[in-house]
């Protein structure tokens, strides 16, 4: 059974608000997505990447981010789509998968993710048919309507969904296109598989695991990889 790992990088970063989509600007000296495709080249468990970037940055990515690196596990380079769902599910369709191999699903702009959880994420997909990362969350959450608060979910069942989510090939695809052909548009991966009625189970994660999205996120990022580096 092999393990494909799809990366969603073809986003624009509109919340970023720089030139040049958020995933080839700086961390530490280098893009961010060869940060995050590092994590899945050195990992033993992994056998095949497919990134997924804008039409427009293909070049680019080549030279800034492929080209200098050779990566050996990479099999193809394909264009995104509108939303991040359109991407991985063009992704997707590049994989040579079979049913059983496992795909992880995972940020291109999440460089900071510890590789030491790709195990224990691969053995709940496993085991449940569909795994992701995800941390509790810390701060009280409100549901805000007309700027008066509507509603105060219990904390102690929230939890924030990150990347990678993991599924066997064939779920992930058939829950891909039946959102497709319904229409219906998620905000992460996991939430497609759910409306199919299948089990997902979640492993505790880290905070550190950041989705690089706004100015300040790249702050912040650059401090957690500098401690990385001194806890090495
Ligand atoms: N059409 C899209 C939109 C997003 N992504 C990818 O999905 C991940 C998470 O998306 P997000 O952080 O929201 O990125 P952007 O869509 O680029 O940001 P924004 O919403 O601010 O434009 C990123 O790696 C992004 O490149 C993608 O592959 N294709
Ligand atoms: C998939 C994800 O990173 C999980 O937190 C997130 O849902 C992506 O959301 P975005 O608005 O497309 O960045």
């Amino acid at each position: 059974m092999a393990v494909w790992v799809v990366i969603p990088a073809a986003g624009m970063g509109r919340r970023m608000g720089s030139e040049t989509s958020k995933q080839f600007l700086q961390l530490g000296g280098r893009p961010i997505l060869a940060h995050t495709l590092d994590l899945f080249e050195r990992h033993s468990a992994i056998d095949h990447l497919v990134l997924v970037v804008p039409a427009r940055e293909q070049e680019l990515c080549r030279q800034q981010v492929v080209g200098p690196g050779g990566y050996r596990k990479l099999r193809a380079m394909v264009d995104g789509g509108v939303e991040r769902q359109d991407s991985v599910r063009l992704g997707l369709r590049a994989c040579l998968a079979a049913d059983d191999d496992l795909v992880l699903i995972h940020d291109g702009v999440r460089p900071l993710f510890d590789a030491a959880l790709i195990e224990p994420l691969l053995a709940a997909a496993r085991e449940t048919g569909g795994a992701i990362v995800g941390v509790p969350v810390k701060d009280t959450v409100k549901v805000v309507e007309d700027s008066l608060i509507a509603g105060t979910p219990r904390r102690d069942r929230l939890w924030l969904a990150q990347t990678p989510q993991a599924f066997p090939f064939a779920v992930i695809r058939e829950a891909h296109e039946r959102a497709l052909a319904d229409g219906h548009v998620g905000t992460d991966d996991a939430s497609l598989v759910e409306r199919l009625g299948r089990p997902v189970a979640v492993v505790r994660g880290d905070y550190r695991n950041i989705k690089i999205t706004t100015p300040e996120d790249l702050i912040l990022a650059e401090a957690l990889l500098a401690a990385q580096e001194v806890d090495r």
